[in-house]
Order: C-alpha cells, then structure tokens, then sequence
C-alpha cells in the first residue's frame, strides 16, 4: 500500500535508525533519510530507493539547510523521527564544547526542525507524528554521560511541550531506549556489565525500536507520552 507523504528521519545510515528507515520503506512509506557520515547503510538505503539527504548538524547551518530543502521539495510530511545523537562521555579534558555539542544535536536540532516543519506534518490533513528518541537516563542522570543525560531530558520536556503546541493535529511522543544494541569496539567485560543493569539481562538489537515506532505511527490516542524500552533496568 502507498502512503501518500514521507516520513524524515534523521541520522538513520546506521543502526536503530536505518533499520526503522528499512522497516517503513517495506510497509510502502517513502522515507526520507539524513545522514552525516558514509555509512554501508547507505547503499542498502538507496538500493531501497529510499531518499538520501546529507545533513551535518554540528555545521551551524547544517540544520537551517535541511529544513529549507524539506520545505522546498515536500508539501507534507506523515512524520518525523528525530533519531541523530551522538552518545560521548566527559572526558578527562573536559571539553567544554561537550555540552554545546549535546544539547545542539538533541535539542536544538529537534526543536528547529519540529518548528520549521509542524507547516508540513499539518499539511499532510492525517493522522501525523512527531517522534524523539531520548534514553533512559534522562530521567536518571548517568555519572559518565552528564552532557548527554542532561541534554536528553531537555529532549524528554519539549516532547511535553510539543504535545501541547500541536495537538491536535500532530501527536509528539519519545522512545526511551535504555540498552538496545552494543557499539562494535564494546569489550566483553562492558556487555556483561550492561547486561546485568535490567531484569530481563539481554540486548534485544533494533528491532524493539522498530516495533515501538510502528505503535506510536499506529496509535490515535497517544501524545506527550514515553515509551520506555528498558527491560526492566528502572526495578533493578
Ligand atoms: N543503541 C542503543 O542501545 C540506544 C540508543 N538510544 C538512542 O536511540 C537513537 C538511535 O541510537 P543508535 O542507532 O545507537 O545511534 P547512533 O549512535 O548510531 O547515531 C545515529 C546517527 O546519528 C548521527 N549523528 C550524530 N551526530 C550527528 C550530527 N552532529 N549531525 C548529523 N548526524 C549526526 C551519526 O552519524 P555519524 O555516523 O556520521 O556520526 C549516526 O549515524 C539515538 O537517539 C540514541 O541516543 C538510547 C539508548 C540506547
Ligand atoms: N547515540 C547513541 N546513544 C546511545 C547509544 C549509542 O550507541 N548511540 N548507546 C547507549 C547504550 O546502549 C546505553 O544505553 C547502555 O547502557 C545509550 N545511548
């Protein structure tokens, strides 16, 4: 079946991202992709005939530039994913651009686009979304992530005030991973030690991401609301 308007999702060369993209390519959505780095993803993605668009968020008109080629190209849209992020830790020299860095890809990207596009998710006169991926420990803090926690739970209180903002025509919701997929360079003794942080103890890989995309995609009675795939790590 063909969707009518496409669905952005951004940063989505790579992991929970591309397999989300692949997902909704498969169900007959056109789905448009950013990306920042060449990815093999990216190949996959354009076999698919799946819109690539390049988009670098730390370039400071990297965001602007995204929004205007959005607008230009598409009158409507049937969702947005915010998926780009860049999960750093402090590091012993404390870069104070740390935190400029964070709050620009989880915050205020997602804050311009949500407000340059809302013209299109209306436009698209259907049940239309707008998705964040925050993390589990926004709600939490994490000792070696403080940057990026902070700036997640800033993410977490504008899909609050989104919600607000656009209902009813457009429903706002987050996705709060906890574990989900190990990064390649994870050392067996770090996958032991995550794995034991929830009472279900495995990594179930992207596809719980996918699953909880469609339901909110699907779902007429949801906003302002999180969908916590965490495996319980919030009982531990
Ligand atoms: N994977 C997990 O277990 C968990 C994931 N999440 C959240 O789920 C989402 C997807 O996670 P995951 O697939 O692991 O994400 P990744 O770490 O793979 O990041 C997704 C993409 O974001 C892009 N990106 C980062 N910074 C920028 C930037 N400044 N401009 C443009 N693109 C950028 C990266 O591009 P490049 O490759 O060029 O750097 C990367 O391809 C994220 O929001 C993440 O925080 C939360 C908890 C757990
Ligand atoms: N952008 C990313 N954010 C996060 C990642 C990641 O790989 N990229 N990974 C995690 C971890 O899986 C963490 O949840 C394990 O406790 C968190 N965020």
């Amino acid at each position: 079946m063909a969707f009518i308007s496409p669905i952005l999702i951004t940063g989505a060369a790579q992991r929970l991202g591309l397999a989300v993209a692949i997902d909704l390519h498969k169900q007959g959505h056109e789905v448009i992709v950013t990306y920042r780095s060449e990815k093999p993803g990216l190949d996959v993605l354009d076999n698919l005939g799946v819109t690539l668009i390049h988009a670098d968020f730390d370039e400071p008109d990297g965001c602007e530039k995204l929004c205007r080629r959005i607008q230009s190209d598409y009158d409507a849209l049937r969702a947005v994913i915010h998926n780009a992020s860049a999960w750093e830790p402090e590091s012993s020299e404390l870069s104070p651009s740390l935190i400029d860095r964070m709050m620009n890809i989880h915050v205020k990207v997602p804050y311009h686009i949500n407000l340059a596009l809302a013209p299109q998710l209306i436009a698209h006169k259907g049940k239309c979304d707008i998705i964040h991926f925050t993390d589990y420990v926004a709600q939490t803090g994490s000792k070696k992530h403080i940057a990026y926690a902070a700036s997640k739970a800033a993410l977490e209180n504008m899909t609050l005030s989104f919600a607000q903002q656009f209902a009813p025509e457009i429903s706002v919701n987050n996705i709060a991973p906890a574990l989900l997929m190990f990064n390649e360079d994870d050392s067996e003794e770090y996958k032991e030690k995550a794995l034991k942080k929830s009472l279900l103890g495995f990594c179930p890989g992207a596809n719980e991401a996918v699953k909880a995309v469609n339901y909110l995609l699907d779902t007429h009675y949801m906003t302002g609301q999180t969908l916590h795939l965490n495996g319980g790590r919030h009982l531990k």
